[in-house]
């Protein structure tokens, strides 16, 4: 499998912040602009290298502070519009024919802009960008998913904007920012406004946090998907041990996790609700790697979660903090976890059977563009899925 196969293979996004993934040329470019001179390097390659640096600290506050700087240039409609464009077309050159990009309106503000505008120049550089990466051959659908940071109180506000705009490019809600001692239920309101509208929600939880935080997003909030979830595995074991403590006693045996027999394994009650529900787990390696939630790419629960059915998606989160893309997650887990293109076929019609748009065009994605696109390099599929 070549790098190609990797960018050609087409590819279903679920989780990835808008502010998350500038072109540092952009940041650059919209910072001289708007005459911004707080960042810390002026030359793009430095720029980057900085966002990649300072997120990998090991902590989710520390990696939340590195947005700051891309907030900063995120203030105008100009810029709003231009970073949606460009990140479709990221996206698109990448091979990603569907994606859900969330950005929280509400980080918007400072400028002036009413929420309305945030969302309606977003929106607007999305169909640009659709249409500009569709003439170069590269098709594909973006959505909006729109963010509450979970320090806030503007989360119903911003849940009946998600219904407003529901119609128009926005497929449905969020809640993001640190998570210890900001539990999902301090925005019920907002989860149980938007279940009476029928409209579709994703938590993060079970990033920094463990258990309580995915049991409260599910059972309590009514998440239809989970932000990461990848702390579902406190709830596993391997010969009755916690996951956790299992996984440490190999971390010099790098295949440990591939070669695991399935039948050591036990899941607790929530583990095997998550399982048995279908609940989508929304996961992104590199950016747990970077926040201290996984260990190494080789050891990290998604293959795991993956061998053992849960529906798993693959996720970039931050492109830009993590210096990553949907083909180089695709690699990073093709070269140090043993994945293989059935396996990237497969987490992405799962992506795709769990996105917020409606069935019928789901479908169509996975039958007329993500099945033909595997077919292309080989790869047929099982006989039923
Ligand atoms: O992995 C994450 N966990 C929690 N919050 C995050 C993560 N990545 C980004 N954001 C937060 O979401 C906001 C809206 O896009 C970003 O500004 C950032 O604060
Ligand atoms: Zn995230």
């Amino acid at each position: 499998m070549t790098t190609d196969d990797l960018r050609h293979a087409p590819k279903a996004l679920l989780h990835d912040h808008l502010d998350g993934g500038l072109r540092p040329q952009t940041i650059i470019e919209l910072a001289d602009s708007v005459g911004y001179s707080g960042l810390p390097a002026t030359e793009a390659e430095a720029l980057r290298l900085w966002f990649r640096d300072s997120a990998n600290s090991g902590s989710l506050p520390r990696y939340l502070e590195t947005f700051d700087q891309t907030l900063a240039v995120m203030q105008t409609a100009e810029g709003l519009f231009r970073v949606a464009s460009e990140c479709a077309q990221d996206l698109a050159a990448d091979g990603v024919v569907y994606a859900e990009s969330r950005y929280a309106p509400e980080q918007h503000l400072v400028e002036g802009l009413t929420l309305e505008d945030v969302i309606e120049a977003v929106n607007a550089g999305f169909r640009d960008g659709e249409a500009k990466a569709a003439a170069e051959g590269h098709p594909i659908r973006v959505t909006a998913l729109l963010t509450a940071m979970r320090h806030a109180a503007k989360s119903t506000e911003i849940a009946e904007l998600a219904v407003r705009y529901r119609d128009e490019g926005v497929a449905g809600f969020d809640i993001a920012g640190a998570e210890a001692g900001y539990p999902p239920t301090r925005h019920l309101d907002a989860f149980e406004y938007l279940r009476r509208e029928n409209a579709h929600f994703t938590i993060h939880a079970g990033e920094a946090f463990g258990l309580p935080s995915i049991w409260e997003a599910i059972q309590w909030c009514g998440a239809d998907r989970l932000g990461h979830g990848v702390r579902i595995v406190d709830d596993i074991a391997v010969d009755g041990r916690p996951f956790n403590d299992w996984i440490e006693s190999v971390q010099d045996e790098p295949g440990a996790l591939v070669e695991l027999d399935l039948g050591r394994v036990t899941l607790g009650r929530l583990a095997a609700y998550v399982r048995d529900m279908r609940i989508p787990l929304e996961m992104c390696p590199s950016s747990n790697l970077q926040t201290s939630a996984a260990l190494s790419i080789a050891l990290h629960p998604i293959t795991l979660l993956k061998r053992l059915r849960f529906r798993v998606t693959l996720n970039t989160d931050n492109r830009l903090m993590s210096d990553t893309s949907m083909s180089k997650e695709a690699g990073l887990l093709v070269t140090e976890a043993g994945w293989t293109m059935e396996d990237l076929r497969w987490v992405t019609i799962n992506a795709m059977k769990s996105a917020f748009i409606p069935f019928d065009e789901r479908l169509a994605l996975i039958d007329d563009v993500i099945k033909p696109g595997y077919a292309a390099l080989g790869h047929e599929g099982p006989p039923t899925t």
